[in-house]
């Protein structure tokens, strides 16, 4: 019986070695290691002497972040709560250094006279997969702040890809792309379909007499005036080119268009634009040509922008500051001339 015990340890031995687990026993109610782990303290630089005897020894060795969550372990299973003790925490080296290990435990007597006494568990050395789990986790770190700045990057290129730099107004390609849905919306949904196209005049003038960042800040003034009628959601606003800017309207027919247009261009030639930081305020007039379109009428969008700027070259014909618009039918002249309020000159346009 004697010889088959001590096999039996010695094969209980030759498992926890091939498995690289150290054995331990603690009496929980005399607080005693009556097991000691012995390869756990030698990895820890601890000679055979030097290895404790107390359970609450052994605690003082763990790392302070980690003790709470062994010690709830512990009770958890003592309670009942959890079929196994299983942990996983630092413990120091003579050296004063972290190592990672994993503790397996159970209560090994709780049919006994005094059950929960023998706790009996293997401890095992995980720093290698701690280390590299950390590994791991600062490398998702870092990918997902590379994500992050990519999404971010992104988000600010296809900003860039839309809207021009200087006005931040919609660029021509975008306008290009939103504009030709426009057009396939009017001939599906039979709504009309207006577009102005909006350009400084003499800005030349403007760049040769006070420079370009004169004539800029003049460019992002009349920008302001054009994004300012804007209707949320529904208008588009684009800098088209140089000193000319374009206004879709949709579910805009010609006529309510024009006094838009009027409206604006009334606005322009009241303000008076800072061009330099010395206090130098200059008057501005655009000069506005529309054009509009309904469903049947067969027109893309670019076309609808050439219409639009022929219109603008008669108004800038006409003597600038004004507004001309050849899709207008003769009877609407008369209304449109109520909302003009300006002389023959500028709404002559619609006479033609
Ligand atoms: N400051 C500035 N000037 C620009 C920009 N883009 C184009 N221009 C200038 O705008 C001027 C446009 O001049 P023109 O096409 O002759 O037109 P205009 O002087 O406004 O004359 P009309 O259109 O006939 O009334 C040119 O001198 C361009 O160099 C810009 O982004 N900034």
């Amino acid at each position: 019986m004697g010889d088959e015990a001590d096999l039996n340890r010695e094969r209980l031995e030759l498992v926890l070695e091939a498995a690289g687990l150290d054995l331990w026993e603690n009496d929980l109610v005399s607080g005693q290691v009556t097991h000691k782990a012995t390869k756990t303290f030698l990895e820890l630089g601890f000679t055979e002497d030097e290895i404790v005897s107390g359970v609450q020894d052994i605690f003082g060795l763990f790392h302070p972040g980690d003790l709470d969550r062994v010690q709830q372990a512990v009770a958890d299973h003592v309670a009942g709560i959890t079929p196994q003790y299983r942990a996983e925490f630092r413990l120091r080296s003579k050296a004063g250094e972290w190592i990672w290990f994993a503790n397996y435990g159970r209560i090994m007597d709780r049919s006994s006279a005094t059950p929960g006494k023998r706790l009996i568990g293997v401890t095992f050395n995980i720093h290698d997969r701690k280390q590299k789990e950390d590994e791991i986790a600062q490398i998702n770190h870092q990918l997902v702040e590379q994500n992050k700045l990519l999404q971010e990057l992104n988000a600010a290129l296809e900003l860039l890809a839309a809207h021009d730099a200087l006005t931040g107004l919609a660029n021509r390609r975008a306008l290009m792309q939103m504009g030709a849905n426009e057009c396939k919306r009017t001939e599906r949904f039979d709504h009309p379909l207006s577009l102005m196209v909006v350009d400084i005049d003499l800005f030349k003038t403007v760049n040769d007499a006070w420079g370009h960042l004169a004539g800029d800040r003049m460019i992002c003034a009349v920008a302001q005036a054009c994004a300012a009628r804007k209707r949320s959601g529904v208008d588009i606003v684009a800098r088209f080119g140089g000193e000319e800017f374009v206004i879709v309207l949709p579910e805009t027919d010609g006529v309510s268009a024009l006094r838009v247009a009027e409206s604006l261009r009334n606005e322009v030639a009241a303000t008076s634009v800072p061009v330099n930081d010395e206090g130098t305020c200059l008057s501005v007039t655009v000069s506005i040509g529309v054009a509009t379109m309904r469903k049947g009428s067969g027109l893309g969008f670019e076309e609808l922008v050439n219409r639009a700027d022929k219109a603008l070259y008669r108004a800038k014909e006409r003597g600038r500051n004004a507004v001309y618009c050849a899709d207008v039918p003769q009877g609407s002249v008369s209304a449109v001339h109520m909302l003009v309020g300006s002389g023959e000159d500028r709404s002559g346009a619609l006479l033609t």
